[in-house]
């Protein structure tokens, strides 16, 4: 008798800068090795050596709203197809550090970009690519750090040099914020909302918790 393969999990994890997402992406893949998971970490924009150069433009240069939507897609796309929907299919945990739920909130409720625009594009860099052609590829989960963006500043402040979208106002952050939350009331089945601003053994308890109330992970540690 031969074992079925573990099915692939898709989690992504998002916020605002400075939420506090990163030692907990890489904590949770750890969990998730131990657990005997194969884990493909990755992050967006990025992830294949295409979108790493793709995100250099973003993070940079200068551009109209339009042209940052379709880089940011042209990258999701590349990933997807190269990088996502391969660990997927081989029965892999991903752990993306961002996806689409910060285009939304980044280039739609930051930047003001058309929601029904992103939608379109959405759907188109989503379909296909190794997926059946009626389905459009979605996270099983988005671990959502919920941060107010004065925090988030305060913790940016004391912490690295801004890229093109860290040297925002804080007003912009506190937009990117309500495009998650309206994301999140899109989808509330795939959202975990995590109260990001407690402490780092506080913050990863509720990460840990949501596995385990899927019955995705056992336990652990930080
Ligand atoms: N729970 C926390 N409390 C206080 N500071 C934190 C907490 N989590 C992360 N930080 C600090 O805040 C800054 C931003 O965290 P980081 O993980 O880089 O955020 P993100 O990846 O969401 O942009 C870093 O300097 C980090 O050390
Ligand atoms: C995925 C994505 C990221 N971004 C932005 C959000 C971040 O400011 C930036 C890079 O994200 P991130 O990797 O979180 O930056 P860092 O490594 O500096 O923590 O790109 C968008 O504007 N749209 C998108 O679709």
């Amino acid at each position: 008798m031969t074992l079925a393969a573990p099915s692939g999990l898709f989690i992504t994890f998002e916020g605002i800068d400075g939420a506090g997402k990163s030692s907990h992406i890489d904590a949770l893949a750890q969990a998730f090795r131990q657990a005997g998971r194969t884990v493909t970490l990755t992050r967006e924009p990025g992830g294949t050596p295409l979108a790493e150069k793709l995100r250099q433009l973003l993070l940079h240069d200068a551009m109209d709203p339009l042209t940052e939507a379709l880089v940011v897609f042209a990258a999701r796309r590349d990933h997807l197809v190269q990088v996502i929907e391969p660990a997927l299919a081989r029965g892999e945990v991903v752990i993306s550090d961002r996806f689409t739920d910060a285009t939304f909130a980044y280039q739609g409720a930051g930047r003001g970009f058309d929601w029904q625009k992103l939608q379109v594009l959405e759907r188109m860099a989503q379909t296909g690519g190794g997926l059946d052609a009626s389905l459009m590829r979605e996270p099983d989960l988005t671990i959502w750090f919920d941060l107010p963006a004065a925090v988030a500043a305060e913790r940016l402040a004391a912490a690295r040099v801004p890229d093109r979208f860290e040297a925002q106002p804080q007003a912009f952050f506190a937009a990117v914020a309500d495009g998650y939350a309206r994301r999140c009331a899109q989808a509330p089945g795939r959202f975990a909302r995590i109260d990001a601003h407690h402490s780092r053994e506080a913050v990863w308890q509720q990460v840990i918790a949501v596995l385990q109330a899927r019955g995705w992970l056992a336990g652990g540690a930080v």
